[in-house]
């Protein structure tokens, strides 16, 4: 798919996110910030990206993941747990960096924070009813299949 993109921040020009490899599944978000930013333990910071999309078509959403080598090695993960972005926004993608670890993380300028994923989507028409047909699971969750 094309995806339309405004570029906020000059800086962004020449580093537009980009898939790494060609089975990548995820674009790199950079932290568009001025001069580093610490983040204390267990603080969290809405870190612009410098970047804005525009999915426009709703068979469409962007969710924002955190980077496994961030949030395993240093705690850095997002405020919201994940970012959801919907076909009709329009305004700069922000990033909740969340910092879950007890030691302090420094956030470079542009550093690579998060990642960009597109997917699917089916919105719903909702009708409703008064009973389900009968299914083997039925309302049992929460491990009713049992351990193992
Ligand atoms: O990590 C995020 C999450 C959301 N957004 C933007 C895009 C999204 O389309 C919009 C609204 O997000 P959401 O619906 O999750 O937030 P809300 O708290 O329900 O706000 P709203 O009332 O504006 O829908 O904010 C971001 O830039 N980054
Ligand atoms: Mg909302």
């Amino acid at each position: 798919m094309k995806l339309d993109v405004k570029i906020l921040d000059p800086r962004m020009a020449d580093q537009l996110p980009h898939y790494a490899t060609p089975g990548s599944a995820g674009l790199d978000l950079r932290a568009c910030i001025d001069e580093p930013l610490v983040l204390a333990p267990n603080a969290w910071k809405l870190v612009p990206t410098g970047i804005a999309i525009w999915l426009k078509d709703p068979g469409y959403a962007a969710l924002i993941l955190p980077r496994s080598g961030l949030g395993h090695k240093h705690g850095i993960v997002l405020g919201n747990l994940v970012g959801l972005i919907d076909s009709d926004y329009q305004g700069q993608l922000m990033v909740s960096a969340w910092n879950r670890s007890d030691v302090a993380f420094t956030l470079q300028p542009m550093e690579r924070l998060a990642q960009l994923v597109i997917v699917p989507v089916v919105q719903a028409e909702l009708n409703v009813v008064t009973d389900f047909p009968p299914t083997e699971r039925g309302a049992g969750g929460y491990g009713s299949t049992g351990k193992g």
